[in-house]
């Protein structure tokens, strides 16, 4: 028998373990992992290399079309590669229009036909404008909702507040579709941010103090309550404090049907690096203090957050750039970091096993969302992975998104990623991408 590739001598990260084995892959798919292959056909040599399912990114703000100019699939899915990722899931918001309906959807997939490097699936959004609008999506193939119970940042893709969020929770129950919230509450932020803008506060400080963990914690509490009580299946993105998780993790142990993200940036900075740093890490629920990261971290090496993803939402420079730090653009430029600060924070800093890095980044999502062809290391699943030379410190100093304002600039890593293969094809190896190579719409159940 021969393969189309042959992965030999890698360290390989599986659901069951880590292991030295080969893989065998044809037609895309992983067909054979075994101890020593004997069969022929073209090779990488993976010695003294770690292998890993490539990064399925749940939180992408490409912005295309529409906003192309802030992000589009080609910058931003260079990137997403580069750091590892072999499929992600784009919000429904930042592209204008936002994917509110079919018309929306369609205009957006065919964008990522034409452009994206990797396999995408697509968020709808859930807005009080589109509820009659979830069925369409539905059957246009999301992999979810998405829902803001504070506001966007966008007028055009308005917050839901309790009846929205209730009623939409109620029909993607029905559809059997997960909602997403942007949870922090809309009534504390607002509240905060007109105090602080008739005392004249416009500094990070008083930014950061507008977005207290318990504005997040409110909102938390009540998404969880609607979902139990609707039976409807949640997902808590970007949770940004330790108390948060643990409030999740606790409704779980109840029968709630949550899953729980935060992303990298939560982990790796703090609000003094706001403070050093400015603009490129304002971010919505802000970046915390050591204390509240500790916690965080406590949460997730016991196993209570279920995805890491990046949430990557660039803005041009003009909109990152003011005296005043609440009329910048919120969003933080991450596509290519978050399996380097899982491997750099996490396991060689805090001991996380690659199992759980793996669960994190790739396994966990895949499952939640139903991607069945994605996620592991497996024989019968696609051949998504990525080489990772686990050792290797270095300076971040090449990225690949559409703007060079980047926090993770410069930062040290321990753990290069050298080449990522999606459907067994090398996307990204050593600077250079294969731009022949175009990803596929992913939608729940395939
Ligand atoms: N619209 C958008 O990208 N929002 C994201 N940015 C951010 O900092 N938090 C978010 O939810
Ligand atoms: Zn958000
Ligand atoms: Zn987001």
């Amino acid at each position: 028998m021969s393969f189309d590739l042959i992965v030999r001598g890698g360290t390989l990260v599986t659901p069951e373990g880590v292991r030295r084995a080969d893989l065998g892959i044809s037609g895309g798919q992983i067909v054979e992992l075994s101890e020593e292959l004997t069969a022929g056909g073209p090779e990488v040599d993976a010695t003294g290399l770690h292998v890993l399912p490539g990064v399925l990114d749940a939180h992408v703000h490409l912005n295309e079309p529409g906003r192309t100019h802030w992000e589009g699939f080609e910058t931003g899915t260079r990137a997403l590669a580069a750091g590892g990722a072999t499929s992600f899931f784009d919000m429904p918001l930042n592209s204008s229009p936002p994917v509110l309906d079919r018309a929306t959807f369609e205009a957006k997939r065919e964008r990522g036909e034409q452009k994206s490097l990797i396999d995408f699936g697509l968020w709808g959004g859930l807005t009080p404008l589109n509820l009659d609008r979830l069925d369409e999506l539905a059957d246009c193939g999301v992999i979810g909702f998405k829902a803001f119970m504070s506001h966007s940042g966008l007028d055009e893709f308005p917050a839901v507040d309790d009846t929205a969020l209730y009623e939409g929770l109620k029909t993607a129950a029905r559809l059997n579709l997960v909602v997403a919230t942007h949870a922090e509450s809309d009534n504390l932020t607002r509240h905060f941010t007109e105090q602080a803008r008739t005392g004249g506060g416009h500094s990070v400080r008083d930014y950061l103090g507008t977005r207290p963990v318990v504005a997040e914690l409110e909102a938390v509490q009540r998404a969880l309550l609607y979902a139990g009580e609707l039976g409807a299946r949640l997902h808590l993105v970007h949770l940004s404090s330790g108390a948060a998780v643990a409030m999740a993790f606790e409704a779980r142990q109840r029968g709630v049907d949550v899953s729980i993200e935060t992303c990298a940036h939560y982990l790796h900075f703090t609000d003094e690096d706001v403070e050093k740093m400015g603009a490129l890490l304002k971010c919505a629920p802000p970046l915390r203090s050591q204390a509240v990261q500790h916690h965080l971290w406590d949460e997730l090496l016991a196993g209570h957050v279920d995805i890491v993803g990046s949430d990557h939402s660039p803005a041009p420079p003009d909109r990152k750039t003011s005296e005043n730090f609440f009329a910048l653009w919120g969003g933080i430029s991450g596509a290519q970091s978050t399996l380097n600060v899982l491997l750099s924070g996490g396991h060689h800093g805090r001991g996380l096993p690659l199992e759980a890095v793996a669960a994190l980044s790739a396994l966990n999502p895949a499952r939640r969302f139903g991607m069945q062809r994605k996620g592991a290391l497996a024989t019968g699943l696609d051949a998504d992975f990525v080489v990772v030379d686990l050792g290797h410190e270095f300076e971040l100093t090449e990225l690949y998104d559409r703007w060079k304002q980047n926090p993770y600039l410069g930062v040290h890593f321990k753990g290069l990623v050298q080449a990522t293969y999606s459907r067994g094809r090398k996307v990204y190896g050593q600077g250079q991408f294969d731009d022949s190579v175009r990803g596929q719409l992913l939608r729940p159940g395939r």
